[in-house]
């Protein structure tokens, strides 16, 4: 990590302590017209709900499940206000937008260095310890410069994340074997390990990965990296229902746990990143890339240490989620086992039922007019994907997972069989500041999705039992998921 990037973070979660407040810049009251000199433009302000005096809607949160709920409480908004719609959530005051044209079009304003949001207990850790981080916490020049370095290093078009994502997920089945037919331990953490694996196998190449892979797991740090970045992700879910500078303050358990957990993982990260180099001298992996294309080693420690942490829950989350609706919707999973071209469907429907980052969020720089609505500048937009992404006029029956919606079909004007607003999913966002690591995440999840499956069915081991999102940084399942692998020969 939505820490999306760190967070992709995840970044992507808004809970009360997320932003600083700011000045109401504008009357409450909604769909007030406003004719200018001339009377011509009629600027409209967005509908907001009504609020108790003092304590605003916090009730109304709080009686749909608080923060951890966001998501469905957005989408109760949604459903009362129409797809834009303003609202202050403690002291956050914010525009959420769940229509799909008007989203793209919040990508086309926000800017040469777009701005999002993180959480504030990230933010207070890097100013504490002065710690200078990765893609996801640089701003205006800097990040450009970065991520245009890193763009065709890690969103190129030449397979070259295949390799290593292969022999990673040949280890994770191997070990998955060895408890078919029974409900899969340590489901995580596996995965979170897996996400790890790979990011350290692109590091250093696919070739390269393959001739030192023994030597690289026992470096000293590596059994302990991806607990070390789980761990982070544990901490910060716990600490985001909390202001993070009282937490502080008060010197919080939470807060102590929290500091531990992020300096374990920044450090155990950039050291990992150090005791590659000797093994990735020569091969065709990310690190050599950067290095050749004149980023100087300490920000390549530091751009790298973020992209271990981004990819953690990231691709964990999102394969459990996967693995969750192929054991559910059995039927589609015997479609995909028999045509692998659905695997794409498979991993596009489960990030629009179940983004990661329910939340994409940007600060438009300028005053800007969304569905005809008035946004000043520096306004926070979230863009409501968990809503977007189940609304039946973008998606033909939404709430079925149905891969086969994204086949091609010649006769819907989005050329998709069963969508017809392409951009209500967008799990990696669009734009400049989109996900770095899509390339990445894409291949990893296919790899080990078409070598589980061509050996196992995937079945849930309590199939009654629902589960749903909990929003913690991300949107998790709300209990360990119990699944187990039986093989098919
Ligand atoms: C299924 C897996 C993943 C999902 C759903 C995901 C989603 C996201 C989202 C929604 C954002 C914010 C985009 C925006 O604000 O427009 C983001 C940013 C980012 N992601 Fe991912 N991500 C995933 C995997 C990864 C992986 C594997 C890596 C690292 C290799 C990664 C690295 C990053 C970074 C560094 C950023 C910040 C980019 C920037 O600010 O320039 N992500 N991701």
């Amino acid at each position: 990590m939505n820490v999306s990037a760190l967070a992709c973070l995840k970044m992507r979660v808004i809970s009360s302590n997320w932003f600083k407040p700011r000045r109401m810049d504008f009357p409450r009251n909604a769909n007030r017209n406003k004719i200018d000199a001339v009377g011509v433009e009629v600027v409209r302000e967005p509908p907001a709900p009504r609020g108790l005096p003092l304590v605003g809607t916090t009730l109304s949160l709080l009686l749909r499940g608080s923060t951890a709920q966001l998501h469905r409480y957005a989408d109760f908004r949604h459903k009362q206000l129409g797809p834009v719609y303003r609202e202050s959530i403690g002291p956050v005051d914010a525009y959420f937008v769940a229509e799909p044209l008007e989203m793209r079009r919040v990508f086309q304003l926000e800017g040469k260095h777009p701005r999002n949001t993180l959480p504030e207990a990230w933010m207070l850790y890097n100013e504490l310890y002065g710690c200078k981080r990765g893609l996801l916490f640089m701003n205006g020049e800097e990040w450009l410069h970065f991520r245009r370095i890193m763009n065709p290093i890690m969103l190129r078009d030449d397979n070259a994340f295949e390799e290593p994502c292969r022999l990673v997920a040949a280890d994770l089945v191997s070990s998955w074997r060895q408890h078919a037919n029974k409900q899969v331990p340590r489901l995580e953490q596996s995965l979170y390990q897996w996400s790890t694996e790979v990011l350290v196998a692109s590091l250093v190449g696919g070739s390269k990965y393959k001739e030192n892979v023994a030597a690289i797991r026992q470096l000293p740090g590596m059994q302990r990296l991806s607990e070390q970045v789980r761990q982070v992700f544990c901490e910060s879910a716990k600490l985001s229902l909390l202001p993070a500078r009282l937490a502080r303050a008060i010197k919080l358990p939470a807060w102590s746990r929290f500091e531990l957990a992020v300096g374990h993982a920044v450090h155990g990260a950039s050291a990992m990143v150090l005791d590659l180099l000797p093994y990735s001298r020569g091969g065709d992996g990310m690190l050599d890339r950067m290095l050749a294309a004149g980023v100087e080693l300490k920000d390549a420690v530091r751009i790298i240490a973020d992209l271990i942490l981004a990819a953690g829950d990231t691709s964990a989350v999102t394969m459990q989620w996967t693995l969750y609706l192929l054991a559910k919707n059995p039927e589609a999973q015997e479609r995909a086992y028999k045509d692998p071209s659905l695997l794409r469907g498979v991993l596009k429907e489960s990030m629009r039922l179940y983004p990661v980052a329910p939340f994409l969020t940007r600060i438009l720089p300028e005053e800007s007019r969304i569905s005809g609505y008035r946004i000043p500048a520096m306004s926070l937009v979230l863009l409501s994907l968990f809503t977007s992404g189940r609304d039946a006029k973008s998606f033909r029956d939404p709430l079925r997972f149905w891969p086969e919606r994204w086949s091609r079909n010649t006769a819907q004007k989005t050329g998709l069989l069963g969508v017809t607003q392409a951009s209500g999913a967008i799990p990696f966002g669009l734009g400049a500041r989109s996900c770095i690591g899509r390339k990445l995440a894409e291949t990893q999840i296919f790899e080990l999705l078409t070598q589980l499956m061509s050996e196992f069915k995937i079945e849930l081991v309590n199939p009654k039992k629902e589960v749903d999102i909990v929003l913690k940084m991300v949107s998790v399942p709300n209990q360990p998921l119990a699944i187990r692998f039986v093989p098919r020969k």
